[in-house]
């Protein structure tokens, strides 16, 4: 069935485009292709994905909308045709079973977006036209790499040359210039934010801003307008109009740092602004438009998180169009020596007498299972150049839990909970209560239902109380079972501020929840 575009009507795109639609349900053809008409499309549709791949071998189309369960499309036919024949085509994927595939099946499929039915018409619209401007965009540059290639000069900041390594480097350089978002899940410390910069300095933007929006860093209350911004005389305290943090990232990518965290009703909000880039500033009556990529990390998992109702569904599929999950660094091999030199040699002072690490300790830091990953690495190798004593750093000038990894033992044992160093008694000189060094190793003595501390005497006074304070916080979370908000409610903090104490340790919060 072929239409023509109707008389104009509301906002229409200058330079038009055809757009193949393929879906099974008749009421949505054809109030899609009414939409899209009037917003100066021109529009094919189609019920099944036979129809879709004969429509697309005969005729031109500058955009596919497809739906993806549909007679015909049961392996993605459509999309795999589709790519194999006309690469560089966008797709934007419109369900109503939502799976979210692997970021090398997006780009190879080039998919550009996902809507989840029912879709709402502006949501359509914005979609469509985001895609056709990218496609418009993307035809300009250059092409990607072919596989296999070595990408991994073209990125100073991320070391790797592992194949997991080398995968993330091909998804970076393919899906960089492109204006989809980006979601990255990985354990604490994988690099998320080094790969989000990565994505940035890659994109077709790199000189745009950089915008990072800690979603831990934000008070509930605040966020709304820190995010969108707000009007004068808005609030109390609002004394003059302020831009807010989005407007901030115009021109160029808003990074969600620890997006698992973002309460419900302000995901509610951030939607709207992902899906329109347009939002409202707190009190004011004047929308504000922004062109900006969201690049989004967690260390959650957010489909489970979905599907405990504690992320928004539809949310998760607007930001997640690329999925990029890091690996833990304990499956990159030889990577863990690489970034070690790496690390050493940014240390150190050209006149220094270290000169690397011996083979015993390359040893241990192969064998280490790094629970808290490359920021754990940096933090080990940053120790022993300053405990080092010769010209080669030893298992000796790693901490315990480093060390026993020698010996064969496992390195991240429960008595820890996780992504936390546990002291052996005569590495710090703790004692128990009764004045015998503690069995646990811990600085907490439990006293009835308090707790009291002790503190080593031999260990630089910095040390000694980042060390209490760290075992003070693995106290905390397992007594509240890994809530933050509780344990945060118990310690007088607030639950950010207790978040990032816990980031500064390095602590997996999930391995506290029970
Ligand atoms: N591949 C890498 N090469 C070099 N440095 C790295 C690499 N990955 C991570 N780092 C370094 O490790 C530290 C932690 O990285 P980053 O903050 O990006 O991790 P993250 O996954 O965002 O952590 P979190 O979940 O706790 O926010 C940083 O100092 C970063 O520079």
């Amino acid at each position: 069935m072929q239409r023509k575009p109707m008389q104009p009507e509301g906002e229409r795109d200058p330079m038009g485009g055809r757009i193949l639609i393929a879906d099974d349900e008749p009421l949505f053809r054809t109030t899609t292709a009414k939409l899209l008409e009037q917003a100066g499309y021109e529009c094919v549709c189609v019920a099944d994905a036979h129809a879709a791949i004969e429509k697309l071998r005969a005729e031109q189309f500058d955009l596919v909308l497809s739906d993806l369960n549909m007679p015909g499309n049961l392996k993605l036919e459509l999309l795999r045709d589709q790519q194999k024949h006309r690469r560089g085509v966008p797709i934007v994927v419109v369900t109503g079973v939502p799976s979210l595939p692997t970021a090398i099946d997006s780009i190879r499929l080039g998919i550009t977006d996902y809507l989840l039915k029912p879709v709402k018409l502006e949501d359509l619209l914005a979609s469509v036209r985001r895609a056709l401007k990218g496609a418009r965009g993307e035809r300009d540059a250059p092409l990607p790499p072919g596989e296999g290639a070595d990408l991994s000069a073209l990125f100073p900041n991320l070391v790797g040359a592992s194949p997991k390594m080398r995968e993330l480097f091909e998804v970076i350089e393919r899906v960089a210039p492109t204006k989809t978002n980006v979601l990255i899940t990985g354990e604490s410390g994988t690099g998320k934010e080094v790969v989000a910069q990565a994505i940035h300095r890659r994109s077709q933007r790199p000189d745009g801003p950089f915008q990072i929006i800690d979603c831990t860093a934000v008070p509930e209350s605040l966020f709304e307008s820190m995010l969108f911004g707000h009007a004068k005389g808005s609030f109390t305290g609002a004394v003059k109009d302020s831009e807010g943090l989005l407007k901030q990232a115009d021109g160029g990518t808003a990074f969600f740092d620890e997006l698992g965290e973002l309460p419900l009703p302000l995901q509610a909000k951030l939607l709207r602004a992902v899906q329109q880039q347009t939002f409202t500033p707190v009190g004011s009556q004047k929308s504000v438009s922004v062109d900006t990529r969201f690049v989004c990390a967690t260390n959650r998992d957010l489909a489970a998180e979905v599907g405990a109702g504690r992320f928004r569904q539809d949310l998760y599929y607007r930001l997640g169009v690329i999925h990029i999950e890091l690996p833990p660094l304990r499956e990159r091999g030889d990577d863990v020596r690489l970034l070690a030199e790496r690390f050493l040699k940014r240390l150190k002072p050209e006149d220094s007498p270290v000169r690397g690490f011996s083979e015993a300790a390359v040893e241990a830091l192969r064998r280490h299972r790094w629970p808290g990953n490359v920021r754990e690495l940096r933090n080990v190798v940053e120790r022993a150049f300053v405990l080092a004593r010769g010209e080669l750093i030893e298992p000796a000038d790693f901490p315990e839990e480093v060390r026993r990894s020698l010996a064969g033992e496992r390195s991240d044992g429960p008595a820890t909970a996780g992504a936390v160093r546990s002291l052996e008694p005569n590495e710090t000189g703790i004692e128990s209560s009764d004045g015998a060094p503690s069995e646990s190793g811990s600085l907490l003595e439990e006293e009835g239902a308090g707790v009291r501390l002790t503190f080593p005497t031999d260990l630089p006074r910095d040390e000694a109380l980042r060390i209490a304070e760290e075992q003070y916080l693995v106290h905390l979370l397992r007594e509240h079972d890994g809530n933050v908000s509780a344990a945060a409610q118990h310690a007088g903090l607030s639950r950010q501020g207790l978040h990032k104490i816990i980031k500064q340790h390095d602590i997996d919060v999930s391995k506290f929840r029970r």
